[in-house]
């Protein structure tokens, strides 16, 4: 029995399901102090609630945002921040209701895709999400870690403060922010809610041929200064470039800095190109891959439109989304797009597994021999593989 309703969040309700969500993440109590801080960015538009006897129990955030696809196209997307329901009310179908008035929504806006960063990787795949990137968590030692001759060199990196990383940082990452498949725009909001913690962070940023083109933010940790060990590790948690030679500049000044024993940077692409410019590859050490960015097609016919193809023979996908039907159907993909067609399917999915295929994370033969894809032509995975391949992995580099 449904004993609850699931409709858009009004003026007023905020702090409440604000307080519904940090509950259900296990923070603290919401004081005034702290809502002040947060109640900006943090509006009415764009929450669905969970209401029962007018008390809410769950609630589902999204920002507006833009995300690039294969190709470079830059399309509307929505950022899926903040998703939680009251202890006492879970497992009764409350978050299947806000996910389905939610995507709804979504829909309604014109946006295409949508993605989160997800607490557990067993909550979203019925509701169409797949593991659209992947990311690596590193550990450096600045004492083994000398480049080679080869490596990328030149350029300029300068310490800033926090109040003019403040200014500074949201143009920077605008015009570089959107180079690799998965990066979203940062609205002003994000980096409004970024602003007490710049505080706590130290802020450099690299000056490349043409003028300003990345940043790296971080933070020491596990202070040992007391002789004989002066060590302290660095934990970065934000590194941009514009292109390779302003990352390798980036990770040069890092691994210089004096009394550092250690450099940890989490949420890094998987082709970070680190490890082979370094004389001893072993001083770069992945401690762990794991999911970055869920991504739903939330329109699927125009998702498949707005990304490209590689060369290669024509493929039929029939996708199956019995969250939004809408969406069912065959699609034919080639060099020169994609659209609908009444062609006999080649491969059949899950949109979930559509997601994992979009941005370049996966490749269908491996996800047809995990038994993800039916084949129904032998080759059509490998055929899939050459048209869906990307230059670069995936990568979203931004948290929310
Ligand atoms: C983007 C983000 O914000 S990620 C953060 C997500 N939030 C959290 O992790 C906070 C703590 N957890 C919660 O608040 C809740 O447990 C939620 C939001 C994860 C799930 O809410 P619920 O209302 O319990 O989900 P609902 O009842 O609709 O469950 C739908 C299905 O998902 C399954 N499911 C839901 N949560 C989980 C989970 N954590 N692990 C495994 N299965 C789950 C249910 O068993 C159910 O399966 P069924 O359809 O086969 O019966």
């Amino acid at each position: 029995m449904t004993d609850f309703v699931v409709r858009p969040a009004v003026e007023g309700e905020q702090r409440a399901l604000f307080e519904v969500l940090g509950r259900s993440l296990h923070a603290p109590p919401v004081d005034d102090e702290r809502w002040e801080k947060r109640s900006a960015g943090w509006p009415a538009d764009r929450k669905v609630g969970a209401f029962a006897d007018k008390q809410p129990i769950g609630v589902a955030s999204s920002v507006g945002t833009a995300m690039t696809v294969p190709g470079g196209k830059v399309v509307p997307a929505a950022a899926v921040d903040g998703v939680g329901v009251r202890a006492d009310h879970t497992r009764r179908g409350v978050l299947t209701a806000m996910m389905r008035e939610q995507l709804g929504d979504l829909q309604a806006r014109g946006e295409v895709l949508a993605a989160l960063h997800a607490s557990e990787t067993t909550i979203y795949g019925r509701f169409g999400y797949g593991i659209g990137t992947r990311s690596q968590d590193v550990s450096v030692s600045p004492r083994r870690a000398r480049f080679r001759d080869s490596a990328p060199a030149g350029g300029q990196v300068r310490l800033i403060s926090s109040s003019e990383a403040i200014e500074l940082l949201p143009e920077l990452y605008r015009r570089i922010g959107l180079r690799r498949p998965g990066m979203i725009e940062r609205p002003q909001r994000w980096w409004s809610s970024q602003t007490h913690r710049m505080k706590d962070l130290v802020v450099a940023v690299h000056t490349g041929p043409d003028g300003d083109d990345g940043f790296v933010a971080y933070q020491p940790q596990d202070r040992v200064m007391k002789p004989p060990e002066m060590r302290i590790a660095l934990a970065v948690h934000n590194l941009h470039g514009a292109n390779t030679a302003a990352v390798a500049g980036l990770w040069r000044f890092l691994l210089k800095i004096d009394l550092v024993g250690e450099v940890r940077a989490f949420g890094r692409p998987l082709d970070e190109p680190l490890a082979p410019m370094l004389v001893d590859t072993r001083a770069w050490r992945v401690t762990d891959v794991s999911d970055e960015l869920w991504v739903r097609l939330v329109d699927v016919p125009a998702a498949l439109a707005a990304r490209s193809y590689r060369d290669g023979d024509p493929v039929v996908i029939e996708v199956r989304d019995p969250f939004l039907p809408a969406n069912s159907g065959c699609y034919r993909i080639g060099p020169d797009g994609a659209g609908r067609t009444d062609e006999l399917p080649q491969l059949r999915l899950d949109v979930d597994v559509l997601a994992m295929l979009y941005l370049g994370e996966w490749q269908a033969t491996t996800l047809a021999a995990a038994g993800r894809i039916e084949a129904l032509q032998a080759d059509a995975p490998e055929r899939a593989d050459e048209l869906l391949r990307t230059p670069t992995r995936p990568w979203c580099g931004t948290g929310f």
